[in-house]
């Protein structure tokens, strides 16, 4: 049984110079795919479920899928996660059903629609990491709103995400403000905003540094070089990928994602846990379009899903290897319980490092 914590797999990460994806699944398959991609290149992994996630599958099932996934391999390090939980409950149900880590995305109110003040944000934040710290449980903060830098828009494409116009401040994290997050939440991973959004429309162009600002990152390492980093909106939203789709009835608009050379590059600066989850739907919705179009007599669905999960596990797996994740798993000697790291918390050793 390998259920790993997000901090003691960051802190492995940090140690070693590597990056972990974090998927979202939503059912079984993306479950099964991502963890084929992790046994056969020997990597650990974050699997995470968003709000939706929880109200699609049932938190009885997703609790029984990740049981199922590290009996199934038992050899991988685990990390079971919240994304973006909108308020203190969400989190500790999602505690409740069985994750090591939640996200308490304080950076939008309650409603994910409306950006949070400073002391709404911290106050939340802190309430999440005093409750979920004395079980040994990992909390990721958010400071700065996600948001397109092209266009100064929120991003609400998939429900969660600020409604209308942001300033560049809302948009960008200020990294003194981050220093004094982090200080005062003792979050284990803080993510942060610079132009990346989620969904499949992030930019109308190939991003340069005006658009996807890369610099704030390095200022914030500069800063903050003992806290993981996280980025949100990370997927590569590959050509290849939009013209499958395209080939076989979709309509997708021309887009750009977040090139795979700026999150190595984020890497470099302290990014520990990416998000990728617009990438493995278009995979999976792109091998679907085939096999139906192709096959329009077919009505299994085994016919359709498992080429879905195989692309998925080829996207996953070329991640793993493009951050490093590749060859990590047997480097842990042993994985803590969250009882153990309730200890490390409690006397102390798991603070705030601030340079
Ligand atoms: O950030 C994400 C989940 O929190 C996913 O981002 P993408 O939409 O870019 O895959
Ligand atoms: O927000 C991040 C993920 O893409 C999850 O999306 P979702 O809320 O539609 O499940
Ligand atoms: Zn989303
Ligand atoms: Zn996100």
């Amino acid at each position: 049984m390998a259920r790993i914590t997000l901090r003691q797999l960051l802190d492995h990460a940090a140690e070693n110079d590597y990056g972990v994806p974090a998927f979202n699944i939503n059912n079984m398959e993306q479950a099964l795919a991502i963890m084929d991609a992790a046994n056969q290149v020997d990597a650990p992994v974050i699997i995470q479920a968003s709000r939706g996630a929880r109200s699609y599958a049932n938190d009885v099932m997703l609790k029984h899928m990740m049981d199922a996934v590290t009996e199934i391999y038992p050899h991988i390090p685990v990390c079971v996660h919240l994304d973006h939980g909108n308020e203190a409950a969400t989190c500790m149900t999602a505690i409740q059903a069985g994750f090591t880590s939640v996200m308490m995305d304080g950076s939008l109110k309650a409603d994910g629609k409306t950006p949070g003040d400073w002391t709404y944000n911290v106050g939340v934040t802190k309430t999440v990491t005093d409750m979920a710290h004395l079980g040994g449980i990992s909390v990721e903060g958010e400071l700065g709103v996600l948001g397109s830098l092209e266009t100064g828009m929120g991003d609400k494409e998939d429900g969660h995400g600020a409604e209308g116009k942001l300033s560049h401040d809302q948009l960008l994290t200020n990294p003194d403000e981050a220093v004094k997050f982090v200080q005062e939440t003792k979050v284990d991973a803080l993510a942060i905003a610079m132009g990346t959004s989620h969904g499949a429309y992030k930019f109308t162009r190939k991003p340069d540094g005006d658009i996807l600002a890369m610099n704030v990152i390095e200022e914030i390492h500069r800063k903050l070089p003992n806290t993981h980093l996280v980025m949100h909106g990370s997927s590569s939203v590959p050509q290849d990928l939009q013209d499958i789709i395209n080939a076989y009835g979709g309509k997708m608009k021309p887009t750009w994602g977040v090139p795979v050379a700026e999150i190595q590059r984020g890497i470099k600066n302290g990014v520990r846990k990416i998000n990728i989850d617009t990438d493995n739907r278009m995979a999976m919705t792109g091998q679907i379009r085939k096999v139906l179009k192709d096959n329009p007599e077919e009505f299994d669905p085994r016919k359709y899903l498992k080429p879905a999960m195989e692309a998925m596990t080829k996207l996953c797996k070329q991640r793993l290897q493009e951050f490093n994740t590749a060859g990590q798993a047997s480097k842990f000697k042993k994985i803590l319980t969250p009882a153990d790291m309730a200890k490390r918390y409690a006397k102390g050793e798991l603070d705030p490092r601030v340079a």
